[in-house]
């Protein structure tokens, strides 16, 4: 296993705008290589911080050449403020030439599958295959580790085959989600995790003690060519 890379910064604002930097080389250098590249994103205060600054400068990415996915999304309906997906539009992709047929929002609940839940996360896994490997996915985390839709102790955080599960009593609210799980997020080349604030601290010095998925979700998620955590000095004030 590659180790992973922790870079600590002063404030959110210097992780966000080196994350941005890499993001554009890594999105770059992914198109010149296999033509488009593939991302997950990720909500939370830092996620959606990287997307809007990428909407001020995104370097020479092309985007409608890029496939975008998302980790996890809150199973409301479409127009919820609390959407992932939402925000992100709001965020950089109303703002950039996506290609439409290439952005992969996760249905709401007032979606083609209405209220089905179960019926939503079989049609992302479809829409994911065996085959989908993301050059990067995105992480925010929570203050007890949880990753995507992940939480601690729960069916999601312990699948091992299938790419999307549906959530129904997330500890968190809303209780209802659909998440990507760790087959999918680990088959990607690179998994960033953008942190910030001094409730996180424990989890990221769990997370690089190695501890147990189960307990810390966010020790679980590590990208096949590298794995970075972006992180001010209060999320890193546990290492
Ligand atoms: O689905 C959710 O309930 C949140 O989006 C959550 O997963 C968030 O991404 C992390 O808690 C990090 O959020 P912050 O970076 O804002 O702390």
């Amino acid at each position: 296993m590659i180790a992973p890379e922790t870079l600590v910064f002063e404030s959110s604002a210097e992780l966000i705008e080196t994350a941005r930097a890499r993001f554009v080389d890594l999105v770059v250098r992914a198109q010149e290589a296999r033509g488009v590249a593939s991302v997950a994103l990720t909500g939370g205060s830092n996620g959606i911080g990287l997307l809007k600054a990428l909407a001020a400068d995104s370097g020479d990415i092309c985007w409608s050449r890029v496939e975008i996915y998302w980790g996890d999304d809150r199973f409301v309906p479409a127009t919820h403020p609390e959407r992932n997906s939402g925000q992100a539009f709001d965020a950089l992709l109303n703002h950039v030439a996506v290609d439409p047929s290439r952005v992969h929002v996760m249905a709401p609940s007032d979606g083609e599958f209405g209220d089905d839940i179960a019926a939503a996360a079989r049609d992302y896994a479809r829409l994911i295959g065996n085959d989908t490997v993301f050059d990067v996915h995105l992480l925010g985390m929570g203050g007890e580790g949880h990753v995507n839709s992940l939480f601690p102790h729960t069916a999601a955080t312990a699948e091992n085959v299938l790419p999307v599960v549906a959530v129904t009593d997330s500890p968190k609210p809303p209780p209802a989600r659909l998440t990507l799980t760790f087959p999918v997020i680990n088959a990607s080349r690179e998994v960033w995790f953008l942190v910030s604030g001094a409730e996180k601290a424990e989890a990221v010095a769990a997370a690089h003690d190695g501890e147990s998925r189960d307990d810390w979700p966010c020790a679980g998620a590590r990208g096949t060519e590298g794995t970075v955590w972006f992180l001010d000095h209060a999320a890193a004030s546990g290492l």
